[in-house]
């Protein structure tokens, strides 16, 4: 058996898409779009990942406001940017690129977010709401990477109610929030969210139905850790030297091998990084939608 490929790519340019007539109604409407970045340092793959938002942006008709602050930035730098943020008529949502480097408190740098401008959904207050499990007129943005998991495994009919996750780490912006969205009414899954202290990792793999591998450990998961059949979705990503070309390349956390046993995969790179580039946007549009429309 090889697996289905969950074409990231491919997904997140059909998602791009369907935002543009939205961002366009927008607009005649008299609302602009507008997503705003705080970078903090010179940390290379995420200047990149900023630069590649604001690509996106100018891709589909969102405005974007870059606010880019030296690695010597203090805390009361980062702060001053947020509150600026907050304020600036033209960002309708915004994100802080993480992670801050060494001596920054993320979670109080997140929490001063305003949370009708959090593009992320990673402010205490829209975490909050996932936990409560509101949704619908009091929609919140998700995360993006986990709004872009769920997405691409409807997208492709992966069933999901019912079935067994494995999520293998427990960070701020996959993990934790997927395990959350995984289990909210309507999806219905049942997940087990392991990490470094997981004692037997491999067998609770074993169990599952759709297995998401967020650790950033080069090939962690291996094909004798998976169901026959599952979904494996590949999200941790690691800059790795090319053993022949000695030049640096990227590599996901699962096993090139385990194509041979998943029933869907998702490659890495081309998987579920478009997607959380595409919800990014799809949050920005909602966000703008509800400022337009009210709740
Ligand atoms: N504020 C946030 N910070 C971070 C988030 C986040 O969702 N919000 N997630 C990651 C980084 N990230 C977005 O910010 C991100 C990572 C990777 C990709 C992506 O498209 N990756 C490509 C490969 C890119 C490459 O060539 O280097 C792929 O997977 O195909 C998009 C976004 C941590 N920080």
């Amino acid at each position: 058996m090889t697996a289905t490929t969950l074409d990231g790519v491919a997904t997140a340019a059909a998602v791009k898409s369907e935002l543009t007539s939205r961002i366009d109604d927008l607009r005649s409407n008299g609302v602009v779009p507008g997503l705003g970045t705080l970078l903090v340092g010179d940390d290379p793959a995420s200047r990149s990942y900023v630069a590649g938002k604001h690509r996106d942006c100018a891709e589909v008709g969102i405005e974007s406001i870059r606010v880019d602050l030296p690695a010597s930035a203090t805390t009361a730098d980062v702060r001053a940017a947020i509150h600026d943020l907050n304020s600036a008529r033209e960002v309708t949502g915004y994100i802080v690129q993480l992670p801050l480097p060494a001596g920054h408190d993320e979670n109080a740098m997140l929490e001063l977010i305003d949370p009708d401008k959090d593009a992320d959904g990673l402010h205490p207050t829209n975490l909050g709401r996932l936990v409560l499990g509101i949704e619908g007129e009091l929609h919140s943005p998700l995360p993006c990477t986990p709004a872009g998991i769920v997405e691409m495994l409807q997208r492709y009919d992966v069933a999901i109610r019912g079935r067994h996750v494995a999520v293998i780490g427990r960070g701020l912006t996959v993990g934790r929030p997927l395990g959350l969205l995984f289990t909210r009414k309507g999806l219905d899954a049942t997940v087990t969210l392991t990490h470094s202290r997981t004692v037997d990792l491999a067998d609770e793999v074993r169990r599952a139905d759709i297995v998401v591998a967020a650790v950033g450990v080069p090939h962690m998961v291996k094909a004798d850790w998976i169901k026959p059949g599952a979904a494996v979705l590949d999200v941790g990503i690691t800059r790795v030297a090319d053993e022949e070309t000695g030049k640096g390349r990227l590599t996901g956390d699962v096993d090139p091998a385990v194509a041979e046993v998943a029933g869907h995969l998702s490659p890495n790179p081309g998987g579920v990084g478009p997607m959380t580039r595409a919800m990014l946007l799809a949050n920005v549009v909602k966000a703008a939608e509800l400022k337009l429309y009210g709740r």
